[in-house]
């Protein structure tokens, strides 16, 4: 199949945007230019659109295996394919836990059979994410694991830490750390803060996370493995990875749009709909992660996609299980508040949301180039639309952020030149 975009804005690697038209042959770019003839191709019309390069989410939950009523791969990559991903991190809490090299590649096939969008296994650091004892990462690596976490629970040895990241370097594969120490978050449900204390909620204080992301830089710096921090939240973790960063130590951090836009506030509004981990936090804290994101610190914008079904997520907070969806908003979310506001160029924000993120976890992926897979996503800069829910492709249908109005929605995906999502013209906007 030969398709031509026609007419858009394409997002060069430079960060410019520039009309141009651009040419799919098979799941290739084989051209990219003004004006460009048809030579039968099919049109695709990106007037009043923005082409940029499929989107890259380096931290989902796909939760298959096991866990198939919250989510599966099928309905995941279809969430991904709607929110413009065409690349994602899947993380390797799941039942069982993604510890063996078949785990891995099932998922991979699982995955390219339905073709809406590339699964990259994040595969457990510990055999059942038990915390005790490291899984076979070069098998794991042949099979296509990208990188290595316990997601969803800190490594709470250091011992084991210190090991995981000696394999980690020996392999040139990144440690991807959810921070938490259990002995200061245990029982918690909200941020240690002010409406935690309210409703007589246990909470979880940002040393929690912060004691561990600062063990995790001596480790690194000490064994020279490289780590990667998922969904950074307080402001004293911000603080000592940018230290990190700028000493040389080799870490990367990624945050997610509801730490970036949302506090600890949130749980009196929409109660466990708002409950994640880690939590969201104080004003301060929310603000040091935008001051992170601006500066760099902070470099990938990863979802934490973590579906639950709707009985579970209907359940008072402290009954209610951590997490919640994300694919299909993050990037109107992160366009509507820093791109359309003008707090942050495009290029900024889809470096952070594509080439970056890419490039951490090499995958070809994340620019748009002439040679390069056919991954690209269309946006629609004027249109804007509530989040509704109930139009999701995933499974979950929780998110604090339902009823918003955004804009910047995806319009439309491809991803390995065969169109994977459009949206609807009847869901016109509403302003
Ligand atoms: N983020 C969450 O609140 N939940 C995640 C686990 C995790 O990312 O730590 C989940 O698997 O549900
Ligand atoms: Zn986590
Ligand atoms: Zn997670």
């Amino acid at each position: 199949m030969r398709y031509l975009i026609r007419g858009g804005r394409v997002l060069c690697p430079d960060g410019s945007l520039e009309e141009l038209d651009l040419r799919i042959d098979g799941d290739r770019i084989v051209e990219m230019g003004a004006h460009l003839p048809l030579t039968d191709s099919q049109v695709i019309d990106a007037r009043d659109r923005i082409v940029l390069p499929g989107l890259v989410d380096p931290h989902v939950h796909l939760r298959e295996p096991g866990q198939t009523a919250k989510e599966t791969i099928e309905t995941g990559t279809k969430a991904a394919a709607a929110g413009g991903f065409a690349h994602v991190c899947c993380m390797p809490n799941t039942s069982p836990v993604i510890d063996t090299k078949e785990i891995v590649e099932a998922i991979i096939e699982k995955a390219d059979s339905y073709g809406y969008a590339k699964v990259h296994p994040i595969a457990a650091i510990t055999h059942g994410l038990r915390g005790e004892t490291l899984t076979d990462f070069a098998a794991l690596i042949a099979a296509g694991a990208v990188g290595f976490t316990d997601d969803g629970k800190g490594v709470q040895r250091a011992d084991v830490m210190r090991q995981a990241l000696l394999c980690a370097k020996e392999l040139a594969v990144p440690i991807v750390v959810h921070a938490e120490d259990e002995t200061l978050s245990r029982d918690g449900h909200l941020h240690d803060g002010e409406v935690a204390k309210e409703l007589s909620i246990k909470g979880i204080p940002s040393e929690a996370e912060a004691v561990m992301i600062a063990r995790d830089i001596v480790l690194s710096e000490a064994t020279g493995g490289a780590v990667h921090f998922c969904h950074v939240s307080p402001k004293s973790a911000v603080r000592v990875i940018r230290d990190a960063i700028r000493a040389g130590i080799p870490v990367t951090a990624e945050v997610t749009p509801h730490h970036l836009l949302l506090t600890q506030e949130e749980a009196l509004r929409v109660g466990a709909w708002g409950k994640v981990n880690p939590p969201l936090r104080a004003a301060t804290d929310r603000a040091a992660c935008v001051e992170g994101l601006i500066d760099g610190t902070l470099s990938m914008i990863a979802t934490d996609h973590a579906p639950h079904t709707a009985e579970e997520k209907a359940r008072p907070i402290e009954a209610s299980p951590f997490g919640f969806v994300g694919l299909e908003i993050s990037f109107p979310l992160m366009y509507t508040a820093f791109v359309h506001s003008g707090i942050m160029a495009l290029g900024k924000l889809v470096d952070s949301m594509a080439r970056i993120p890419a490039e951490r976890f090499k995958l070809h992926a994340g620019i748009l180039n002439v040679g390069g897979y056919a991954d690209l996503t269309l946006i629609d800069p004027h249109a804007f639309r509530r989040v509704d829910p109930e139009t999701f492709y995933s499974k979950g249908r929780a998110t604090p952020f339902a009823g918003r109005e955004l804009t910047g929605w995806p319009t439309l995906t491809i991803h390995r030149g065969k169109i994977v999502f459009t949206r609807a013209a009847k869901e016109e906007s509403i302003r």
